[in-house]
């Protein structure tokens, strides 16, 4: 996996990653997933996305979901197992994320999961209009400093990127634990004419939605005493 190198000419409003990509050495059967398994269920957006893009899995899956930045995996591993017929996309530049969903499929073989490892603004512009049920957004990085919001992944842009990949009825949902960020994406959809935020009551952001699986970075929060909200907003 090759490293990006970084590019002075590009302004922070144009870039959607700016993580890392590489973490602690990979133990050798992580490496081996990374170079062996990796390569089967990665999705080629180097040639054009299928026409129907349920044909990504075959037999074709009956729905398509997407998660974008991973981290561990725990939700995607879990919600791919719970929804059998469903084809999940999992979006993760970092490698060890990639080495940690490659034990999971390889340990309960799930066969519902395609990978990117890669920035998900790329792979949102190679997806055919109209795809996805779902995106999830599970604790992004929060980038809390003013000068770096415009790093941070919801952007005017990536919620016009998003609209463009779901379907009508479909869902873009939210987890975060910085408050901030938590209302700059609130004010973002809500001034975008594609999305309506669904709660109705402070407990429909206050508590996971049903079947929801704490991942790590949520654990984290939890730890450090900070609240999460799980926004949902759906696709008009
Ligand atoms: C704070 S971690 C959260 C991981 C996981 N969702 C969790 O809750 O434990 C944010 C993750 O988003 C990934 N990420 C950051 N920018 C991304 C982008 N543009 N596309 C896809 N993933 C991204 C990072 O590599 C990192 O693993």
């Amino acid at each position: 996996m090759s490293e990006r190198k970084s590019d002075p000419d590009r302004e922070d409003s144009e870039r959607a990653f700016f993580g890392r990509r590489k973490g602690h050495k990979l133990r050798q059967h992580q490496a081996e997933l990374i170079d062996h398994l990796l390569p089967r269920l990665a999705l080629a957006i180097d040639r054009a996305a299928p026409a129907d893009a349920r044909e990504i899995f075959a037999p074709a899956a009956d729905d398509l979901r997407l998660e974008i930045g991973f981290g561990g995996g725990e939700h995607l591993a879990a919600e791919a197992q719970t929804f059998a017929t469903t084809g999940f996309i999992g979006c993760e530049p970092y490698v060890n994320g990639m080495a940690k969903i490659l034990a999971q499929i390889e340990a309960a073989e799930i066969g519902n999961i395609r990978l990117f490892a890669g920035d998900a603004a790329e792979l949102l512009a190679w997806l055919p209009e109209a795809s996805l049920s779902r995106i999830d957004l599970i604790h992004p990085d929060p980038w809390p400093k003013r000068r770096h919001w415009k790093r941070r992944f919801v952007q005017d842009r990536t919620i016009a990127a998003m609209a463009r990949v779901l379907k009508a009825g479909g869902e873009f949902r939210f987890v975060c634990d910085i408050d901030d960020y938590c209302a700059w994406t609130l004010s973002h959809l809500s001034r975008s004419q594609d999305f309506v935020w669904l709660a109705e009551r402070a407990d429909d952001f206050r508590l996971p939605w049903a079947g929801y699986t704490m991942t790590r970075y949520g654990r984290k929060a939890t730890r450090e005493g900070r609240k999460a909200a799980y926004l949902r907003f759906r696709r008009v």
